[in-house]
């Protein structure tokens, strides 16, 4: 997947300004930025979706199809999953876990199975339960198993590990990225840990005010960043480490 040169605005204040970057099948892209960067709004753009920003410029290549961003278009491009930062956005409340799972398979082309996945993940048979019925945590595992089972060629992850605590999360996208390795499923993770998409990416996307102000191969960015803000983080990730090493 490509993108390229594409800007979005709400109103007349522009949100995302040249934004141009490839993550191929096989690879994690890390998008890197603060509050604000503009992070979710190109997932969202990515998604097809128009509001809040509209995308104004630029285009997508996806599965060999070229994407006018102008143009827009309507829902998610087959091929692409999606798991949100919040997982009681991609999950229905009022209706149990295991009738939703149910639901995949009648709506997409999937692996029937769930049993392998769910236990590589760390999830429990669903049984009659609830969403609420199960942590954060394990909501969002779940969201993660609903994406991979759909085996797409691009996954989207939002802030996958803001409802895990470290252990779990590193056990969780250690089995992602396994799962996207096998699979040659290309990965494009949104975060504001630098830590954390230095783990797992091999390319590092660093965004900041709508723009990209660096970008490149994981240890390039690492140690040579350019940019005085992606200088910044990753002072302050080396700093992270340290107190994590002297804890
Ligand atoms: N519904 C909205 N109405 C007006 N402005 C919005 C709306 N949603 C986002 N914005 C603005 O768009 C810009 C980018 O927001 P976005 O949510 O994409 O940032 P982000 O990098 O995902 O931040 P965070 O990490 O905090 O989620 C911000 O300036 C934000 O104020």
């Amino acid at each position: 997947m490509s993108i390229d040169a594409m800007s979005a605005a709400i109103g007349q204040q522009g949100i995302l300004h040249d934004i141009s970057f490839t993550v191929d099948r096989g690879d994690w892209l890390g998008i890197v930025g603060g509050s604000g960067a503009g992070k979710s709004t190109l997932l969202k753009a990515i998604l097809g979706a128009r509001r809040p920003a509209r995308p104004q410029a630029g285009s997508m290549i996806f599965d060999g199809v070229l994407r006018p961003f102008a143009k827009g278009w309507s829902g998610r491009p087959k091929g692409i999953a999606y798991v949100p930062q919040s997982p009681t956005h991609g999950l229905d409340p009022l209706r149990r876990i295991k009738w939703q799972w149910t639901q995949l398979f009648r709506c997409k082309c999937c692996v029937a199975d769930y049993k392998p996945i769910f236990t590589a993940l760390g999830l429990p048979d669903p049984e009659m339960h609830f969403p609420h019925e199960w942590s954060l945590g394990m909501q969002q595992r779940l969201l993660l198993a609903m994406a991979l089972v759909e085996e797409p060629k691009l996954l989207i992850l939002d802030e996958p590990t803001s409802a895990l605590d470290t252990v779990i999360a590193a056990q969780v996208l250690t089995e992602v990225e396994r799962i996207a390795r096998d699979k040659s499923i290309a990965v494009l993770m949104v975060t504001h840990d630098l830590a954390l998409a230095a783990r797992f990416s091999n390319q590092i996307t660093i965004m900041e005010q709508g723009r990209i102000v660096e970008s490149g191969p994981t240890d390039t960015v690492l140690n040579r960043p350019q940019h005085p803000y992606a200088r910044d983080l990753v002072a302050h990730r080396a700093w992270q480490r340290a107190e994590t090493a002297n804890a």
